[in-house]
């Protein structure tokens, strides 16, 4: 079975990349999302983005973005895919990966059962489905909150596409997501972080190995 991929989101800072490449983290998030704390300027994500060594995808997070804010960032920052963190429609999803050319990577907030057929929808589109948990009404944020969602939910379900599991994810829970959910992806923000927008490098290392000793070990849910 193919090791389990991890995406660390929000890095900020050149020795958060290096964390991240040191310990076989597969994806970096690039958040261009102004209200977020882990939120970079174009000029800031394209250092960090050339300093990525080969093999580490290179995310950008964006919220509802239009295409004048996206034609900046596809121009300025060299990038392998493009996560749609907010309302987009199953066209929008349709049309960007038309126009950029880039795999496109759509969220889709859980907190109940309700919330699953749009998993199904955007799965017909979408190149990859990120499955965070729903933020609360009200939140500044609609992702990297740190919390999560019943991973119940999950077990057993099927994308024709892959998908990252996201939402709350700890280096003391990821072992555990991944076990009740059978995701082969997981990404984490806050849970690695040691303040607001600040990662610890610590905490990225003990994220990709206890995702990687879980990843060793057959999917079977304990429910
Ligand atoms: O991280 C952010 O600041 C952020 C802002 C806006 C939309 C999404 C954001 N982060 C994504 O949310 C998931 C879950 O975060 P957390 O691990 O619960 O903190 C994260 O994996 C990011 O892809």
């Amino acid at each position: 079975m193919d090791d389990i991929r991890v995406k660390i989101c929000g890095l900020k800072r050149p020795e958060e990349v290096a964390a991240a490449a040191g310990a076989g983290v597969r994806y970096i998030g690039l958040v261009f999302f102004p209200r977020s704390p882990r939120a970079v300027s174009l000029g800031q994500a394209r250092s960090l983005a050339l300093e990525a060594p080969v093999g580490l995808a290179k995310v950008a997070l964006v919220v509802d973005a239009e295409d004048a804010l996206l034609d900046q960032i596809v121009e300025t920052v060299p990038l392998d895919m493009l996560q749609l963190h907010g309302r987009e429609s199953v066209e929008r999803v349709v049309e960007l990966r038309a126009r950029y050319g880039l795999p496109v990577m759509k969220a889709v907030g859980v907190a109940s059962e309700e919330d699953l057929p749009a998993l199904q929808e955007y799965a017909r589109v979408a190149d990859q489905l990120l499955v965070d948990a729903k933020a609360p009404k009200g939140s500044v944020l609609p992702g990297g909150n740190g919390l999560s969602f019943d991973w119940r939910l999950l077990a057993g379900r099927r994308w024709p596409c892959p998908w990252m599991l996201a939402g709350g994810l700890t280096p003391d829970n990821v072992g555990q997501a991944i076990a009740l959910t059978g995701a082969r992806q997981v990404d984490v923000s806050s849970g690695v972080e040691s303040a607001p927008g600040v990662k610890d490098l610590d905490k990225i290392a003990a994220f990709a190995s206890a995702a990687a000793a879980a990843g060793t070990v057959d999917a079977v849910p304990r429910l």
